[in-house]
């Protein structure tokens, strides 16, 4: 399976928000999204989900058998997209009936997040970081080859972050890909990175060693 993406637009509210994003993703690769607040990057992830329709440019999927782009991602947005009043096991179960394998166990799920013994609990309950792991724990109750992650690590406590990125490697090792867009250091092994600006071009390239700086 392959992405590729080529001067990709984005158009919002009559501003152009950015314009000339190109990049490809092939098995096992990540996309680091950089750039300053309001510059787009949860925009890029919109467009790929099919949220939005892009002003300009292409996205192309090839070897999904016929499947679409959406069809083959998960998209864990800045909203953690969980029902309060359900359990944290329950919205699990939920999206494993939406979007999931039925193999996969929504309470293995949460363990793999060290959220076990939160499994009871309705998420209003729940802390801030809780709650995103929660949202993360989705990731693991349908098979889908790419992960769209908004700022994946926001909230999350250090132990939390080693766990989300072994989850991540894994994932990627198994041959899955990742675009994930940040503000904060995510070491994510060989990973490629963009910057969105507003005047384009942008293109991929490697991950700076000064981008959080
Ligand atoms: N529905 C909308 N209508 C009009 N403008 C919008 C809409 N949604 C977002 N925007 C604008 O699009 C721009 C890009 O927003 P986006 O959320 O993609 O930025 P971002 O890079 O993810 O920012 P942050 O780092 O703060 O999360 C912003 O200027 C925002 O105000």
């Amino acid at each position: 399976m392959h992405l590729h993406v080529e001067n990709l637009a984005c158009v919002r509210g009559g501003r152009r928000i950015f314009e000339g994003v190109s990049f490809s993703l092939r098995p096992g690769e990540a996309l680091v999204v950089l750039g300053r607040n309001g510059a787009g990057k949860s925009s890029l992830l919109d467009i790929l989900a099919g949220r939005l329709a892009p002003a300009g440019g292409t996205v192309t999927l090839s070897g999904a058998d016929e499947r679409t782009l959406p069809e083959c991602l998960h998209h864990v947005g800045h909203r953690d997209a969980l029902k309060a009043a359900l359990t944290a096991e329950e919205n699990l179960a939920f999206a494993r009936a939406f979007l999931g394998d039925p193999d996969l166990d929504p309470r293995q799920a949460l363990g793999a997040l060290g959220l076990a013994h939160a499994a009871g609990l309705p998420v209003a309950y729940l802390s801030a970081g809780q709650r995103r792991r929660v949202a993360l724990a989705r990731l693991l109750v349908a098979r889908r080859p790419f992960w769209l992650l908004d700022e994946p690590t926001a909230a999350l406590d250090a132990a939390s972050q080693e766990v989300l990125l072994r989850l991540i490697e894994e994932h990627r090792a198994g041959g899955g890909m990742v675009v994930a867009t940040t503000h904060q250091p995510l070491a994510l092994a060989g990973a490629k990175a963009i910057r969105i600006e507003r005047a384009g071009p942008r293109t991929e390239g490697t991950l700076p060693e000064d981008a959080f700086r």
